[in-house]
């Protein structure tokens, strides 16, 4: 009984933690939806077919596996890139906000700021090798970084386009995007919520650079070692000195921001939109 008890534990814990394991004589850590190699410069690979939506349980696993490259003082610096063939992210998952009960929306949201804030303040250089569609949550996965490589193909896009949606940017979506790429282009992408093709996005600076497909990765890599090459406390300094304030601004108010979101998100002409867009969605394959 207390054998069964403690499997159970340490199944719990393997799970939560993801397995370290040795391939091919590169180190990586995996759990279900994301990869992470951490020999060379780290790489983070988003793995959550088909789309990459960022489920709860994807939130969490990709949460855990960034506190534990954090935790890990070798690491200066992640490469966030995806495993879904021309899909970065799709962003939150619509599912988890759509026909469920304010209790999941609460716990839902609270996953979506934490990794928020992780990425967001992170300590290590990140930066994003973009090879695939990334809107709303997904872009907003993208911002958080520190440099932004895109794949130049015009089939993917990239922005906050949650006011097509039928939805509302939280402030912080907001901040961001306004931190990026300024009031007045944010203003406007804001409320038409513009998909960027890569050369948009590079015009607005949404992204910093867009490559050939097939560079997308040995870029991310190249920024990576310039990047690495700047003495970390004082990069750190700096970068903490430029985003403190946008992250202070949810931490003063998560509680609120939870509860705003999850009265929002349960109204039923919420709801409805969000049911019409999964409807499109569906209906968009034929
Ligand atoms: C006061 C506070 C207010 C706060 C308000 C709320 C704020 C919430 C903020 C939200 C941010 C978000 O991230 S919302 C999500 C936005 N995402 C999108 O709009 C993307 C939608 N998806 C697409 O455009 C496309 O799927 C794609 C371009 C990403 C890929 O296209 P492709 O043709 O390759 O694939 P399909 O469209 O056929 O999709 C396959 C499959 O996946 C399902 N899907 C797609 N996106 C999502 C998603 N975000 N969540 C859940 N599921 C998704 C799609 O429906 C298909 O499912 P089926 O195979 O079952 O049909």
């Amino acid at each position: 009984m207390a054998l069964a008890a403690a499997r159970r534990l340490l199944l719990h814990a393997g799970s939560r933690l993801g397995r370290r394991e040795a391939v091919d004589g590169a180190r990586r850590f995996a759990n279900k939806r994301v990869l992470v190699e951490t020999e060379g410069p780290a790489v983070m690979k988003l793995r959550n077919p088909p789309v990459n939506s960022l489920s709860l349980e994807c939130l969490t696993e990709f949460t855990i596996s960034l506190e534990k490259l954090e935790n890990d003082k070798s690491i200066r610096g992640v490469i966030l890139t995806s495993e879904c063939p021309g899909i970065f992210s799709a962003g939150l998952d619509l599912l988890e906000m759509y026909g469920r009960n304010p209790a999941h929306y609460a716990e839902y949201w609270k996953n979506v700021q934490e990794l928020w804030l992780r990425l967001y303040t992170s300590n290590m250089i990140l930066v994003s090798a973009i090879n695939g569609a990334s809107p709303a949550g997904g872009c907003l996965l993208a911002l958080c970084c520190d440099y932004r490589v895109m794949a130049d193909n015009p089939k993917y896009t990239i922005g906050l386009n949650e006011s097509l949606l039928g939805i509302v940017a939280p402030f912080w979506f907001k901040d961001m995007y306004v931190n990026t790429i300024g009031h007045r282009e944010a203003e406007r992408a804001l409320q038409l919520g513009t998909l960027f093709s890569p050369a948009e996005a590079l015009k607005v600076g949404v992204v910093d650079e867009v490559v050939p497909e097939d560079q997308v990765h040995s870029k991310a890599r190249s920024v990576m070692t310039k990047w690495l090459a700047i003495p970390d406390h004082s990069r750190q300094l700096t970068k903490n000195m430029m985003r403190k304030a946008t992250a202070d601004n949810l931490i003063k108010q998560r509680e609120a921001d939870i509860q705003n979101f999850t009265s929002f998100i349960s109204k039923d002409s919420i709801q409805k939109s969000l049911h019409m867009y999964l409807e499109k969605l569906k209906q968009k394959k034929g």
